[in-house]
This record gives structure tokens, C-alpha cells and sequence, in this order.
């Protein structure tokens, strides 16, 4: 006998907890049922515990810098605290029960397990069906991809999830794969005394990036004694005793103590049930209209929409969700001036389309460039200093399509490029404004400058 309600959210993750909450506080009967932990990767594997390794790895980089600017230092590590803090404040050790008694405490009915579709309105989840009056909100996030190297379904290789887990900094790391995951805890290790090689596959770091910013912070990451190998490919992977053996093509190999595959990740739709709603199980995410719908009475958000991995496009999607669920009227999805910060030391932040994409598009561009280190800021603030900032125009329009600002607060600066971008602000407004002196993101007048020459 099926149980009826009102809405099923499928994945508590950052996104469906907040649909989940949102909809239970607006009067809804809501059944969020969720396989693992209500809140999902990013506060127990991802950005949360991660960007605390982060924020210590920095302290560490901060306090090197001192010898020729404010006197002498001397750091010594400790990853006891980081670990601590990240099993202690970030992830209550793990545990969920806060989150849980937070939705149930708005009306909420939660179940623990994993649910799949079975028809319009139709969930199974834990021996339970449930019957959905409004629909069903598909949320189930992403995980891990794999790649094909011969060797490493054989050999215990860390996720996120065992890097992000681990107790002390290992002696040495292989990380593969060169995106946000790779370096930013290539970073975060190596500045607690790990060994750290990256391997990408592809020419740079960062490869959807502007590749001014890989280049810059493959500088950096060697400055800091990090093994970058750009345009490596893994041809076998090998482990026995406490070492991994990574042979790249071109036969030169790289030991390490653990290695941490960072190739990406995808949505799995093949165990959700998709195709009783006449859904593709094996598309590559979730396809939903700009109001987050995927079928009659069916809506999904985050990393399994394919709009981009990230937690600020969850929560967004999320709002646009509940408003359609609930019936309200609002703007649709806009993925224009989506933002994207890597958070290493200098932070990599980017907004729109790269000059690559905007191209490909067959958009007539003009780009503008500024060293960070050139500019007044940068200057007075020396070591650390490195960064740039790239502007992308639609050289028809007189708008920006599109920012890249890497520096010691590249996601900070981030925010004035992604507000033109947004807001469609004219370049030649943007070139007679007032920038205040000496800021980091002041650079960015030289930049604009630099599209007209
Ligand atoms: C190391 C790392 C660092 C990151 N740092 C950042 C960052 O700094 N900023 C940022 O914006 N993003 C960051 N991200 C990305 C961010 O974590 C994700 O984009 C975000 O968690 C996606 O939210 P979601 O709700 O779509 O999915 P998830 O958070 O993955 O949640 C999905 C939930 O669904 C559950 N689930 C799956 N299938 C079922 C089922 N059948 N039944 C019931 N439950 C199910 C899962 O157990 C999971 O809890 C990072 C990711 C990683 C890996
Ligand atoms: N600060 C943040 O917002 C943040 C931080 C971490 C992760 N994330 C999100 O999580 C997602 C997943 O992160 P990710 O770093 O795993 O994925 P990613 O797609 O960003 O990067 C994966 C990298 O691995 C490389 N690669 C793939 N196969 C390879 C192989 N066989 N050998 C060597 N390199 C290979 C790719 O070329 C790519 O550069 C990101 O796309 C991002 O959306 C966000």
C-alpha cells in the first residue's frame, strides 16, 4: 500500500535538503529519503572539510612568507588540529543527526536509504512506496569517474572522500588529474610536508580554464615543490607494500605513498528508475528546462543536471525548483554568468566563457590582460603575489562574455566581473568608474584598458 504525500525528494544532498526544507516549510507533505548523509558531499567530503585544509595550508604559506618582508619564522606543521577540526566542526564526526532533525523539525518525514523512481509519482525507497501528489524532486548528485588505467581497479586508490578523511598529511601523494579537486589538495598536502606529483592529462592545469591561469598556477605548484606533469598519460598504475607505482606513457614513473584519483565526476541515472518516467537511464545527467523540470511531475537539480559540479549551482537550481513546485512565478535558469573558484593560494576565480569557448561559438572576442603582480596591490604585497586577471569582450556588443581573475583573492575580485558579466554592464561604463586604490581587483581597470590596445 502505497503511502501518499505530497513531494519526494530523492538525495538530501546540499540541494535536495534544501528543496526538502523549503517546501516542508512552506506546508508541504515532503518525504526526503537520502542513502547516505542529509547534506551530501560537500559538507563531509568536499568543499567544507576541504576548503579547512585549505584555509590551514595557508596560514602555513603565509607564516613562510614573513623572512624578507616582516622578520624571520619558522613553521612547524601540525595536521592534528585540520583533522580535528574537520571531524569535530565540519562533520560532527560523520554524523548527520543535526541535518536530519533540522528537516523533520519543519514537518519533514525523513527515510534513510536509496530510492528509485517506479512510476509518475512512484518511489521505493527502504521497503516503503511512497505515492507523490506534486511530483518527485530528483537530487542524487554525482560521483567519482573512474578512468580506464590498466591497474588501478586493482589497487586501493583514495577518492575525495579518503583524502578528505585521512588523519595525517600522507609522506607522498599521486594525484591524478589536474582540475579543481586535483590541486586543491595537491596544495593543501604539500604545504603540510607531503610529496606531491599532479598528473593531467591534458596541456595544463585546470584545463577548462583560461590556460593563463593552469600555466600560472602550475608556476606556482613547482615553486612550491609540487611534480606537475601536464600532457601525461597514465599507462598503468601498480601497488604492493605502502607504494603505488603510476608509469605515465613515455614509461617514467611516479611512486607515492597514496594516490588520489581527481578525474572528474558524473551522474549516474542507471539505478534511479528514470525510464518508468520515460527518462534515458544512461544519458550523461539529468536533461531539465530552465524551471528544473525533466518530465510531467518530475524535477531535478545539482551535479545531476550536468549544469556544473558545484554547490552554489545546486542551491540555485533548488530555488528555482521550489518555485515551481510551489507554483510561484519566478525568472528561469540562467547559467550566463555561472562563477567558479578553485581554491588554491592564488585563488582561481572565473565567470562566464573562457576565449576559448566564447570562439567556438563563433563570437567575435577581444581579450584584455593585467599581471597582478604590476599593479600597485600586487606590488606592495610581494610574496604571494602572484595572479592575473583576463577579460573576455563580445568586441559587437561592448559587454563582457566572460572573466578569469586568479591572485591572493581571486575569488573575492571574482565578484565585481561576475556582477558586468551578469548584468550585461557596458565595457565602456566599466572603463569610466571609480576603482578604489590599491586594491587587487584595481587591476582590473588595466585590463579593461588593455582590450582596446
Ligand atoms: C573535493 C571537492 C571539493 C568541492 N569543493 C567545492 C567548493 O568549494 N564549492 C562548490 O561550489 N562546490 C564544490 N564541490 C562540488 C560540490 O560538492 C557539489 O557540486 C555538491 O555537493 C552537489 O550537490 P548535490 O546536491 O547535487 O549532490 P550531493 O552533494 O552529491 O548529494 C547527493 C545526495 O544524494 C544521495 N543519493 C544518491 N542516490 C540516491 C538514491 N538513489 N536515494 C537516496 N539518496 C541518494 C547521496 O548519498 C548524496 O548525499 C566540491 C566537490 C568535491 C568532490
Ligand atoms: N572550488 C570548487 O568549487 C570545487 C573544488 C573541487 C571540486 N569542484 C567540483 O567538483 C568537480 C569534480 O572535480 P574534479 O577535479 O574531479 O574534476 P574536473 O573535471 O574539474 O577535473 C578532472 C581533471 O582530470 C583530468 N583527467 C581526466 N582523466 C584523466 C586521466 N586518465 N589522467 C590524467 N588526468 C585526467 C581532466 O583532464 C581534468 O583536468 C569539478 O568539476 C567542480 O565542479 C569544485
Amino acid at each position: 500500500m502505497a503511502q501518499d504525500t505530497d513531494v519526494v525528494v530523492i538525495g538530501m544532498g546540499v540541494g535536495g535538503e534544501h528543496v526538502a526544507e523549503r517546501l516542508a516549510e512552506a506546508g508541504l507533505d515532503v518525504v526526503g529519503v537520502e542513502a547516505e548523509l542529509v547534506g551530501g558531499e560537500c559538507p563531509y567530503w568536499a568543499c567544507i572539510p576541504g576548503k579547512m585544509m585549505i584555509r590551514a595550508g595557508n596560514l602555513l604559506a603565509e607564516a613562510r612568507r614573513i623572512p624578507g618582508i616582516a622578520g624571520q619564522s619558522e613553521v612547524v606543521a601540525d595536521f592534528a588540529p585540520v583533522a580535528a577540526r574537520i571531524r569535530d566542526e565540519a562533520t560532527d564526526d560523520w554524523n548527520d543527526q543535526v541535518a536530519v532533525d533540522r528537516f523533520t523539525g519543519r514537518g519533514g518525514h525523513f527515510v534513510r536509504g536509496r530510492a528509485r523512481l517506479t512510476g509518475p509519482g512512484r518511489v521505493e525507497a527502504d521497503g516503503q512506496v511512497f505515492a507523490a501528489r506534486r511530483g518527485v524532486v530528483l537530487a542524487t548528485g554525482s560521483r567519482p569517474q573512474i578512468p580506464p588505467v590498466p591497474g588501478l581497479g586493482q589497487v586501493p586508490y583514495w577518492t575525495n572522500r579518503q583524502a578528505i578523511a585521512a588523519k595525517q598529511p600522507p609522506a607522498s601523494l599521486l594525484v591524478l588529474g589536474g582540475g579543481a579537486v586535483g590541486v586543491e589538495l595537491a596544495q593543501a598536502f604539500a604545504r603540510f610536508g607531503t610529496a606531491v606529483s599532479v598528473v593531467e592529462a591534458m596541456e595544463g592545469l585546470l584545463p577548462a580554464e583560461e590556460p593563463e591561469a593552469g600555466r600560472l598556477l602550475a608556476d606556482v605548484l613547482r615553486r612550491e615543490g609540487i611534480a606537475v606533469r601536464a600532457g601525461a598519460r597514465a599507462a598503468g598504475v601498480r601497488h604492493a607494500g605502502d607504494t603505488f607505482r603510476l608509469t605515465l606513457d613515455g614509461a617514467e614513473e611516479l611512486t607515492g605513498q597514496h594516490l588520489l584519483v581527481a578525474t572528474g565526476r558524473r551522474a549516474d541515472l542507471t539505478r534511479l528508475g528514470v525510464e518508468s518516467v520515460g527518462l534515458d537511464p544512461h544519458a550523461r545527467g539529468l536533461p531539465v528546462d530552465r524551471q528544473m523540470r525533466a518530465a510531467d511531475g518530475v524535477w531535478g537539480l545539482g551535479d545531476l543536471t550536468g549544469r556544473g559540479a558545484f554547490t552554489h549551482v545546486a542551491m540555485y537550481q533548488a530555488e528555482i525548483a521550489v518555485r515551481d513546485v510551489l507554483g510561484e512565478p519566478g525568472p528561469d535558469a540562467d547559467y550566463r554568468a555561472l562563477p567558479r573558484v578553485t581554491f588554491t593560494d592564488p585563488e582561481v576565480g572565473s565567470v562566464g566563457l573562457t576565449e576559448h569557448a566564447a570562439r567556438e561559438r563563433g563570437l567575435r572576442v577581444r581579450t584584455g590582460i593585467a599581471q597582478v603582480p604590476s599593479s600597485a596591490r600586487g606590488w606592495i604585497h610581494k610574496a604571494g603575489n602572484d595572479g592575473v586577471i583576463k577579460l573576455v569582450e563580445d568586441a559587437e556588443r561592448g559587454v563582457l562574455l566572460g572573466a578569469t581573475s586568479v591572485g591572493p583573492a581571486g575569488g573575492e575580485v571574482l565578484y565585481g566581473l561576475a556582477v558586468a558579466v551578469h548584468a550585461e554592464v557596458p565595457v565602456d561604463r566599466l572603463r569610466h568608474m571609480i576603482y578604489d586604490y590599491p586594491t587587487f581587483h584595481r587591476a582590473m581597470e588595466d585590463a579593461l584598458a588593455d582590450l582596446v590596445r
